[in-house]
């Protein structure tokens, strides 16, 4: 079955059911070291992972550790170009969960990203990126603390597909001269633009079943959340790109709005839902005017549309959602992107779960990650229906590789998050509280202790994971 590799002698599979995991006391867990300072960050996280486990549950239960390859170490290993070794998916396909060190990916040509590609031979729709603040970190914030929201990603299309042309190639600039003289005259709202004939080409798809799946996924986690933080924000640049990402957002209301209808109310509904609260009275057109700042300089038929709005959410929720109801349901509102990088920084405190199509959700975890200590604090997850694979949200950064210095704490939580998967939360508490304890004692690496007034003494790579492990208690 595998070319180069052997699964461990003991352990047994995870398996699935009814998209959850079923996990043995003794897992065989695929896991890819990765690039750069993946050789680092693994042992580090291998490490505390192990202890956890152990201490957690008294030696009953154990991960047994198959060791695959991606990357540089599947060259040395299969051959040139061998980047991402057919031994490495059959495991994680056997195996259904994995987690990965970062891997490189070059810029403006040579091998597409390794990374994109295991989430999506394997569909893992959902990168999961909680971004929250562990007392004592130091943070460029006033109050780090305030952020606690969990990016989850679309993680399978958008411009991740890699279809793109070069500038120049023979099938970019045909496509170009198809654009240019019959696709964009034919269409009426393009009027008279064209592309530059020297551009580069990329597609950017999004579809209504891989923007639902997504959005599915974040409202059911927001019903595990705590009421407060119950609350999926719907992240896009809808006003520009107004068939992807203006899609995203209509395509995620209607899924909240049809499938979690008793669960959910959406932020426009709360406001025609909370002026009828205030003013039993208040006139259909009156609601309108007050949900539309601009109504009264809209067109007649706008305005009709908006009247018709407001009659529809009173005669379709009053009953399910009036009254105050809709206070304890899922509010699902939306935000133009730009506007969530000034909001998560401006006020925090306001957003729990930000859905986001795929390149949204890598600049925004790569921001979130900033506010609560820096991406050494960035942990991650892409979860299909029938596997998933954790990592960070970080990459390889070359420079600080094989120096023992890089925080290994995005990959440790992501290893927490792995845990968590499983079922395992005493394991993943305590590796939590270790961690926690860890940084409130200033036992920190390089990028945290430099931050920290006055800066202290920095630990190694290895000697975070042992301080870790030290504060187990
Ligand atoms: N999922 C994956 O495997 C990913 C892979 N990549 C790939 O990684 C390569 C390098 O990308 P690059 O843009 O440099 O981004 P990186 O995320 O690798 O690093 C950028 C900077 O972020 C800081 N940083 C990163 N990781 C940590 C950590 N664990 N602890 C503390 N600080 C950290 C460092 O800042 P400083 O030096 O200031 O301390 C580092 O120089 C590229 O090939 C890219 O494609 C990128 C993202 C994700
Ligand atoms: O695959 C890569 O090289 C980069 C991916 C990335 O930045 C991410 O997923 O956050
Ligand atoms: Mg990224």
């Amino acid at each position: 079955m595998y070319d180069k590799i052997t699964p461990p002698t003991t352990g047994e599979k995870i398996t699935f059911k009814n998209g959850e995991p079923v996990v043995p006391d003794n897992p065989i867990i695929p896991f890819i070291r990765g690039d750069g300072t993946g050789i680092d960050i693994w042992p580090a996280t291998e490490k505390v992972l192990d202890a956890a486990v152990a201490k957690a549950y008294n030696g009953k239960r154990k991960i047994s550790w198959f060791k695959v390859y991606a990357g540089d170490e599947a060259c040395d290993l299969y051959g040139t170009y061998q980047y991402l070794p057919q031994d490495t998916l059959t495991a994680i396909k056997e195996y259904g969960v994995a987690i990965k060190g970062p891997l490189t990916t070059p810029v403006g040509g040579g091998i597409r990203s390794l990374n994109v590609a295991l989430r999506q031979i394997f569909d893992l729709y959902a990168c999961v990126r909680p971004c929250r603040y562990y007392a004592g970190t130091p943070s460029p914030h006033k109050n780090p603390e305030k952020l606690d929201v969990i990016v989850y990603r679309e993680n399978t299309e958008d411009i991740y597909l890699g279809i793109e042309w070069k500038q120049g190639s023979e099938i970019g600039d045909r496509l170009i001269s198809i654009l240019n003289n019959e696709l964009i005259p034919a269409t009426p709202e393009h009027g008279k633009k064209q592309i530059p004939l020297d551009a580069g080409i990329g597609i950017k798809p999004i579809s209504k079943s891989g923007s639902q799946r997504l959005v599915r996924r974040a409202i059911k986690h927001a019903l595990q959340l705590p009421k407060s933080k119950q609350q999926v924000t719907l992240v896009h640049k809808g006003n520009i790109m107004k068939y992807t990402e203006g899609a995203f957002r209509d395509w995620g209301y209607e899924l909240a709005t049809s499938e979690f209808r008793n669960e959910c109310v959406t932020e426009r509904e709360s406001w025609i839902l909370g002026n009828k609260e205030k003013n039993p009275n208040i006139s259909l057109e009156e609601n309108a005017r007050m949900i539309d700042p601009g109504f009264d300089a809209l067109t007649p038929e706008k305005k009709a549309q908006i009247v018709k709005e407001v009659e529809t959410v009173l005669n379709s929720i009053w009953t399910s959602h009036g009254d105050g109801k809709w206070k304890e349901k899922i509010m699902v509102n939306d935000r133009i992107a730009d506007s969530i990088f000034q909001q998560i920084q401006t006020r925090p405190d306001e957003y729990s779960i930000l859905a986001t199509m795929n390149l949204n959700g890598d600049y925004l975890s790569d921001a979130a990650a900033a506010i609560v200590g820096g991406l050494g604090m960035g942990p991650g997850a892409n979860i299909g229906d029938s596997c998933a694979v954790f990592e960070a949200t970080h990459g390889t950064a070359p420079k600080h590789a094989g120096l023992d210095k890089i925080n290994p704490g995005s990959v440790i939580l992501s290893g927490v998050m792995m845990l968590e998967y499983m079922g395992w939360q005493e394991a993943a508490d305590l590796i939590k509280k270790g961690l926690g304890a860890a940084i409130a004692n200033g036992e920190v690496t390089y990028d945290l202790a430099r931050l920290i007034e006055p800066p202290v003494e920095p630990l190694k790579c290895s000697e975070f994971a042992e301080a870790i492990i030290k504060h187990f208690g």
